[in-house]
């Protein structure tokens, strides 16, 4: 530890603290990239503590600010199979960062270090990347900084999508196991998921193109990239026009179009030509997010967000358990939010009779609810998601003997799909591809997926009060208990509008409430939005 001390008191000198308080929040740190230099040495400090508690396995960090403005910058951990941070130690993250000196913040080391019975002399591997930022490549020259100043191995993989860096850092500690995830290389993950799109496609065609956005970040060469390994339409591929991927110019980054922008607006990027019924979809600045839409004959835009993404993927494996002959040997299910629209979880449970949970915000929350499930479906409605399959599903899927052509069919798609998603965590990339390979299975376009059924108006609004830590939200954030009596003025409100749900929770990563309203009509959707809103200004002042 002393010759720790050392390195470490010399290298954090050179990446002062600013003034501030730093909290490692639903997707990490993430903020002005210019107060973020010694968050990221110390965040590297931190991994190679983790990368040692778990005795050399290997640990992801990844320098994204996803579809924040380009000024912003952010970080995040990537435990070793793929997954998001365990959450105790998110809090160990905040206190470092937080450390006012230099001495502080070795103290601060030592005594986690010790806490945690980290043992000092086992091996630290740590890996990261980066999304298309100006400022990625400083930071992650601060993050060397740490893993050099604690003698840590890494490989800096430079450019890659959020869920690449989650797909390398599995592949690495599943090598050479039964479980091994795939190769370790960028190459592998497009081979991953290409050969399993292959399979998935096998008599299928896709019907047309699809536009996918790239939000001008790094999904653009990205995607490029992967629709190498994949064939045209015509040759039982795939045909992507990828449009929104200038990287060339940084300030371009999630501006006026991308996965927020549609989401949030409602409608298509500007510089979309898009005509009537053609498909197009859009990723987010680090690809871990997608949705689709189309504008239809009457040029009304639609939009297919995350909750439809999750009742198609449900209703797929729903009708492939019925037709291999799984289906009373898996459980299936799917993970929603409260933001899910109201008719999204009603079609799950009503007309594909699949269970529903529904989770806090955040996908960690989804993913951990999913794993309760042998097929888990979860997503949420802004487009961030994937399916996980358990050990069992897996097994099952493997051994299963089928007894008819339409099963061994069946079967042969289940196990392609087990290929093709990123069960470490949403990728936009693979997600694109399953939805692609479900729309040529059912020979739908977007309008019959759309028609599948009908969204209720909805409503989310942002409303800015004194001290957002007062508005306490329980069961998956549908309700306050805090402040005392506001839920019984929202219920009173809701209960006055057909179809009316409504509720409010503090946010995660801005400072402001959120409010959520539905309803049967677009008119009391925004009218019940703006009421709750008025309620949570009146509490919050
Ligand atoms: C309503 C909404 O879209 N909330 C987002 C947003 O969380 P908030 O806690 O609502 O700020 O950012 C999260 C992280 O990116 C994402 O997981 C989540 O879906
Ligand atoms: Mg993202």
């Amino acid at each position: 530890m002393d010759a720790d001390k050392d390195n470490i008191l010399e290298a954090s000198a050179r990446h002062p603290k600013p003034a501030g308080n730093f909290q490692y929040g639903t997707a990490g740190f993430r903020m002005k990239a210019n107060l973020l230099d010694s968050v990221v040495f110390r965040v590297g400090l931190l991994a190679v503590l983790r990368s040692k508690k778990l005795n050399g396995q290997t640990i992801g960090l990844m320098i994204t600010a996803s579809h924040n403005p380009p000024e912003d910058n952010g970080v995040k951990l990537v435990d070793p199979m793929g997954e998001m941070l365990e959450q105790t130690w998110e809090t160990h993250a905040t206190t470092l960062a937080n450390a006012p000196s230099d001495e502080a913040l070795f103290a601060a080391f030592a005594k986690l270090s010790s806490d945690l019975k980290v043992r000092m002399d086992s091996p630290a591997r740590v890996i990261f990347a980066r999304d298309t930022r100006a400022s990625g490549i400083t930071l992650a020259a601060s993050l060397v900084d740490a893993l050099d100043a604690l003698k840590a191995e890494y490989t800096d993989y430079k450019l890659q999508t959020t869920p690449q860096l989650h797909y390398l850092v599995r592949a690495i500690n599943t090598k050479g196991t039964p479980h091994a995830y795939g190769e370790v290389s960028e190459k592998g993950y497009y081979e991953k998921i290409a050969d399993g799109f292959k399979l998935a496609m096998k008599h299928r065609q896709t019907k047309g193109h699809v536009v996918v956005d790239c939000a001008n970040g790094v999904g653009g060469p990205k995607l490029r990239e992967m629709t190498k390994y994949l064939a045209s339409a015509n040759e039982g591929g795939i045909d992507i026009k990828v449009v929104c991927d200038d990287v060339v110019n940084p300030q371009a980054l999630n501006v006026q179009c991308g996965a927020d922008f549609v989401k949030t607006q409602q409608r298509a990027p500007p510089s979309s030509k898009a005509s009537p019924l053609e498909r197009c979809a859009s990723l987010d600045g680090d690809a871990d997010r997608l949705v689709y839409y189309f504008i239809d004959s009457s040029n009304t835009f639609h939009l297919l967000d995350g909750d439809r993404i999750a009742t198609l993927t449900a209703s797929f494996f729903a009708d492939l358990g019925r037709a291999s002959g799984l289906i009373d040997r898996l459980n299936m299910g799917v993970v929603q939010t409260a933001y899910a629209n109201g008719a999204s979880t009603r079609y799950i449970t009503e007309n594909l009779q699949l269970p529903v949970i529904c989770t806090n915000t955040g996908v960690k929350h989804l993913h951990h609810a999913a794993t309760r499930f042998d097929i888990g479906v979860y997503f949420e409605a802004n487009g961030h998601g994937t399916v996980i399959f358990s050990a069992k599903a897996i097994k099952e899927i493997n051994r299963h003997e089928p007894r008819s052509p339409a099963q061994a069919d069946a079967l042969e798609t289940m196990k392609s799909l087990v290929a093709l998603i990123n069960q470490a965590v949403g990728d936009a990339l693979s997600d694109l591809l399953l939805v692609e390979v479900i729309l040529a299975h059912k020979n739908w376009g977007v309008q019959e997926w759309l028609n599948t059924y009908v969204d209720l108006p909805n409503r989310l609004v942002r409303v800015e009060v004194r001290d957002r830590g007062i508005f306490k939200a329980v069961d998956a954030e549908r309700k306050l208990e805090a402040p005392l009596n506001i839920q019984k003025e929202i219920d009173d409100l809701v209960g006055k509008y057909s179809k009316g749900r409504s509720f409010a929770r503090a946010s995660g990563t801005e400072d402001a409430v959120r409010v959520y309203a539905e309803a049967a009509t677009r008119g009391e959707a925004d009218e019940l939005a703006a009421k709750v809103a008025a309620i949570v200004q009146k509490y919050g002042v």
